[in-house]
């Protein structure tokens, strides 16, 4: 591998400077630097990777040992190796029927079992068979979760609002009262369902906003609170102990990462939102492309080519940001979500024999809708002296076909602007423009100066049909599997979260600390912001 990593420095240290744009003159540029699967077209033409480097990042891939990691995991070994686990969030959206076993057990019997339950419930709830204390149908979900237990099911809500037709779907994660305060003012109790989502059960955020959401059920409906509620987890034993009726807990086990548990009764809002036909929808698109990444040629294959230019900008080029940028509003918690699912899995410093890596991991992950973000930061993306590789998304059509006008101007911007950061724009273009505009001298090349694109700029295009349950569940898959190639070609565990676990630890601590307990030997600077935060300024606002 190190002489693959030595060749690829070598090449990019001899084309950094030239043009994207040349590279389209070689023959076949767009059939070598695109993948399809029937709905999604990858588009990498956009970026400085030529012909040589593809070859060597495919070798790279094959060096790390992609594809039999790859198996391995779909096979259920367990490779989530500091945790002894299998990674199986595959397995819940698989149409396969073979065995599939985990510790001497077929797992898919209880995954069908569980979907089926999942199922009952939510066509129970959206037809009004299931009600709350008082008799009302539901017309609220409120999701208390964070982190893999909210970002998944809040974004895939979003996305499918076109496809909603049951219960209104609310989200509280944050601690800060003001979420679950500002969510439950707008809701009656008697038609409000409850769903407490936890893989483990103890987050102390998830634990809190549920004992505030059980007192306003209990103010509201009385004592069959338990009417009201539902759980999502792997601790049934715990659900049991918050006195949640087994037959409203929906369990799953603990080979499904947080980030990765969308797919099982974490996705519960989703499916009482748009309905169990859709929800099922959404995982055979998921589905489909696990079959597209386990039998497409590396060169072909979607996660696998979107991983490796993430290499090479990570890697190569030194880039320590992407900026994912959809050009869909439904899919404005994207970035937000892959924070998690990329940050949290591949922002390691250590391999999994854990020694300290000599190369870069998981780069900072961000961004927001087209085209909300091009009055905001893009500006920095075409003239600032930080190059962020750019991921943009766009579908052919929108669910509006009444507002046809919208979605012609927003395809026309998301083109816009990968061409812009690519082609830029040269001085002597800007000199004619300013020219134009009646600078001469001094003023125009100062004007010039300031109105040139360098230009270069990298960026990789999703292009899809439509953002239906199908197309998302494989956009989704897309990126699980991309960090998946990231994470292997790293040497690092992308299925742990150690480092989430400090600030918990010291939170924990703090606690009775900002009470009012002594805060003992702490930094100063922790000392001052305790004193500062124990003026109490009293309710008004
Ligand atoms: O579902 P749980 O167990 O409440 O955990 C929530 C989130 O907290 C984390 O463990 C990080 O703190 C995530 O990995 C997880 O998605």
């Amino acid at each position: 591998m190190t002489d693959i990593w030595r060749q690829l420095e070598q090449n990019h240290a001899e084309t950094a400077d030239r043009a994207i744009l040349n590279l389209f003159d070689e023959d076949n540029r767009i059939g070598d630097f695109s993948a399809e699967t029937d709905d999604i077209l990858l588009d990498v033409s956009k970026t400085n990777i030529d012909r040589d480097a593809l070859a060597l990042l495919v070798d790279l891939a094959g060096a790390s040992g992609l594809a039999e990691k790859r198996d391995a995991m779909f096979a259920g070994e367990p490779i989530n190796s500091t945790e002894n686990r299998a990674v199986l969030h595959t397995a819940l959206r698989s149409q396969d029927t073979t065995p599939l076993i985990v510790d001497g057990e077929d797992v898919r019997p209880g995954i069908a079992d569980t979907l089926r339950r999942m199922a009952a419930f939510a066509t129970g709830i959206r037809a009004g068979d299931i009600t709350g204390a008082t008799g009302a149908p539901f017309t609220d979900v409120v999701n208390i979760g964070i982190g893999g237990s909210d970002l998944g099911p809040a974004m895939a809500t979003l996305a499918l609002v076109p496809y909603h037709d049951g219960p209104r779907c609310h989200f509280v994660s944050n601690v800060d009262g003001a979420h679950i305060a500002d969510t439950l003012k707008t809701l009656d109790p008697a038609t409000t369902l409850i769903v407490i989502a936890s893989k483990t059960f103890t987050t102390i955020e998830t634990m809190t906003n549920a004992a505030t959401a059980i007192d306003w059920l209990r103010e509201g409906v009385g004592e069959n609170t338990g009417a009201h509620l539902a759980a999502v987890s792997t601790a049934m034993d715990k659900t049991a102990a918050m006195g949640i009726a087994p037959e409203r807990v929906f369990g799953f086990a603990d080979w499904v990462g947080g980030r990765y548990s969308l797919w099982g009764p974490v996705g519960l809002p989703i499916m009482l939102a748009v309905g169990p036909d859709d929800f099922r929808a959404f995982l055979s698109g998921a589905h489909a492309m696990d079959r597209h990444f386990r039998t497409a040629g590396l060169a072909r294959n979607l996660p696998v080519l979107m991983g490796l230019v993430g290499v090479w900008h990570r890697n190569i080029c030194g880039h320590a940001t992407r900026a994912v940028l959809p050009y869909d509003q439904r899919l404005s918690r994207l970035p937000a979500y892959l924070q998690q699912l990329d940050m949290e899995s591949n922002g390691k410093g250590v391999s999994i024999s854990g020694r300290a890596l000599g190369h870069k991991t998981g780069p900072v992950v961000w961004g927001e809708p087209g085209t909300n973000g091009q009055h905001a930061f893009y500006q920095l993306l075409h003239q600032g002296t930080e190059v962020v590789p750019a991921e943009f998304l766009i579908a052919a059509d929108g669910h509006e076909p009444h507002l046809q006008a919208h979605h012609d101007l927003l395809k026309a911007n998301c083109l816009a602007q990968s061409e812009a950061l690519m082609v830029g724009r040269s001085f002597d273009a800007a000199m004619e423009i300013a020219a134009t505009l009646g600078y001469d001298g001094e003023d125009q090349r100062i004007q010039a100066a300031h109105r040139t694109f360098p230009g270069n700029r990298p960026s990789i295009t999703l292009a899809y049909p439509k953002l239906t349950p199908f197309v998302l569940g494989q956009i989704i898959a897309l990126y699980e599997h991309r960090v998946f190639v990231e994470g292997v070609i790293w040497g690092i565990n992308s299925f742990d979260q150690w480092g989430v676990e400090l600030g918990k630890e010291l939170a924990s601590a703090l606690l009775p600390v900002v009470q009012g307990a002594d805060p003992g030997t702490r930094d100063a600077s922790t000392r001052q912001l305790i004193k500062k935060l124990s003026a109490r300024q009293g309710n008004a606002p």
